[in-house]
């Protein structure tokens, strides 16, 4: 289904959190899905690269950047690691890198921007932690839903249909 979310905006209005923010698709995912792991940091992917490494389990990670298009927060290295280890999409309040490669993996990707530099990785942010990204608040273990048509919250997981 690629316009996922006005469906499930008519059916689940009310459990669903609209995370409104100018988001631009990157990855060759368009429409994902899954629970959401948090991290908060500015400018340092340190902690993006380490949940990364690890088993996604079809999960999402949601990072606040804190909006910043200074540095990019994910490129094609790290992206193919969240491919490899089956997270189902990471969404960055932040830049991306490596824009052409990120366009052919299986991943969704959103975020704000993209910028060509990497960060300086000095082992600062913090995850698994309460975020409130455009207004809403957002608690790992939330669900996430996200296409083309916007990205979604909501509190627990919805029943799709196929
Ligand atoms: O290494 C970084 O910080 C970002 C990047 O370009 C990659 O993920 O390949």
């Amino acid at each position: 289904m690629l316009d996922l979310l006005p469906d499930l905006f008519d059916e689940f209005a009310d459990e669903l959190t609209l995370l409104a923010a100018p988001w631009r698709q990157y990855g060759a995912k368009r429409v994902f899905c899954g629970e959401v792991v948090t991290v908060k940091c500015f400018e340092d992917n340190s902690r993006v690269k380490e949940l990364l490494a690890e088993p996604g389990h079809g999960r999402v990670l949601l990072v606040d950047g804190g909006g910043s298009l200074e540095k990019a927060l994910l490129g094609d290295l790290i992206a193919t690691s969240a491919v490899k280890n089956a997270w189902s999409g990471v969404i960055i309040y932040g830049a991306v890198r490596d824009v052409a490669t990120l366009n052919t993996l299986a991943l969704g990707v959103q975020a704000l921007g993209h910028v060509p530099i990497k960060t300086e990785r000095r082992g600062v942010g913090d995850k698994e932690l309460p975020l409130t990204l455009a207004g809403v608040d957002v608690f790992p273990g939330n669900w996430l839903y996200a296409d083309d048509n916007g990205v979604a919250i909501s509190r627990t997981r919805l029943p799709l249909k196929d």
